[in-house]
Parts: structure tokens; C-alpha cells; sequence
């Protein structure tokens, strides 16, 4: 079954609490955005794991260097998953894994960046990762002629598990999940949504009819 990801990036541990609870109820995985962590500290990990022990805490570290420690300091605040980007050595990578094996936790690498997002999700499946966000950041999507498209296409043939963010809404969802994403991750599409819980609530029921 395809998961939900709720991707929040709001700027304050009280903002972030109070999205959560509002739509933990239909999401898998609350992942608190790289502008959160750099804002509040992984203070805001331990906050969030503490109100949502079920949920899998995602810690959007996007880390490039010193994978071990990043992952490991991140592991021990109570992140169930990291990510350390693509872009980096395979050694930092391989260091990440190594901490998280150390805390029963995983990591994902986020190909944000990537010359070649679907190669480089080959090569580092190898590496003993969880699964490769094939992303579009928020940068890339506020480009003129970006579409979302490419990242489906992208997970097709992808021949790995992955998951896809980059502008995933309740009218793409569905062929995100048809094109072989395991999780589909959502940030504005819910934090800037008028009602975030009936947000998260429809892409939820669209996954569940897609899978
Ligand atoms: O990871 C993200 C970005 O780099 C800022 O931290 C976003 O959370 C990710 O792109 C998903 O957000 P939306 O594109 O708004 O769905």
C-alpha cells in the first residue's frame, strides 16, 4: 500500500504541532521540511516523535557531508528516516546507513539536484538505503515550464523504490502512485490548503483508490 507523506514547511515547532495534528490521522510519514530543522533545531524531531509516536518522523536533513554524524545526531532527537542528498559521495551516504543501522532507523536519498535522478537512484540503491525521493525542490518548481510530469515519467523507470515530491497535489496523485511511488509526498498541497485535514484526508482516499 502507497504511503502518504506529509512534507511541512512551516517554520516553528508550534506551527508544525498544530499541522500535524490535524492530519496525522490520514498521513504515513510526517516529514519535517530542511527549513524547519535549520529554523528550530532537532529539537523539533523530538517534539514531533514525542506527539506522534505511531508516525514515521521524517527529518528532512538533506545532509551533503559528515553522513554518520548528521544522521546519527538526528536518529538520537527520534527521526525514524534521513535524507542525505544524492548529490553526495556515495562515502556519505554509506556513513549515513552505517548510523542508521545503529539505531534501527533508515535513510533516503533525495536526488534534488542530480544531473541524472533515475542513474543516480540506480547507484545508490545498492548502498542499503530505504528508498530515492526522485524531487523537484521548491526552486526547481517555481522555474517557468516545470511540471511534475517528469518526476512521474522518472519513477516508471525508475527500477528501484522510490518516492516522489516536487508539486504532488490531488489532481497528480494518482499517477504518482500508478507510475510506481511507494509514498507520495505532499507539502503545500496540505500545509497551504485552506482545510489541511479535508486536504490530506482527499489525497489519502485518492492513493487508497490508485493503489
Ligand atoms: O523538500 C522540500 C523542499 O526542498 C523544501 O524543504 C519539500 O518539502 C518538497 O518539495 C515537498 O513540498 P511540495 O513540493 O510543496 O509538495
Amino acid at each position: 500500500m502507497a504511503k502518504l507523506q506529509v512534507a511541512i514547511d512551516l517554520l516553528t515547532t508550534e506551527e508544525a504541532l498544530a499541522l500535524a495534528g490535524k492530519v496525522a490521522p490520514y498521513v504515513d510519514i510526517i516529514e519535517l521540511g530542511t527549513p524547519l530543522i535549520k529554523n528550530m533545531g532537532v529539537s523539533v524531531i523530538t517534539a514531533m516523535k514525542s506527539a506522534h509516536p505511531d508516525k514515521i518522523v521524517f527529518a528532512d536533513l538533506k545532509t551533503a557531508d559528515a553522513g554518520e554524524l548528521e544522521a546519527d545526531i538526528a536518529f538520537k532527537a527520534g527521526a525514524d528516516l534521513v535524507t542525505v542528498l544524492g548529490v553526495a559521495g556515495n562515502a556519505t551516504i554509506v556513513g549515513a546507513v552505517k548510523a542508521a543501522k545503529a539505531h534501527g532507523k533508515g535513510v533516503v536519498v533525495d536526488t534534488i539536484g542530480a544531473p541524472d535522478r533515475v542513474a543516480r537512484a540506480k547507484e545508490v540503491a545498492a548502498l542499503g538505503v530505504e528508498f530515492v525521493e526522485l524531487h523537484a525542490g521548491l526552486d526547481e518548481q517555481w522555474t517557468p515550464g516545470y511540471s511534475i510530469q517528469v518526476l512521474i515519467d522518472e519513477a516508471a523507470t525508475a527500477e528501484t523504490p522510490v518516492s516522489i515530491a516536487g508539486g504532488v497535489n490531488l489532481q497528480n496523485v494518482q499517477a504518482v502512485i500508478k507510475a510506481g511511488a511507494k509514498v507520495a509526498v505532499a507539502g503545500a498541497a496540505i500545509y497551504a490548503a485552506q482545510d489541511p485535514a479535508a486536504a490530506a484526508k482527499a489525497l489519502r482516499e485518492a492513493i487508497d483508490a490508485a493503489n
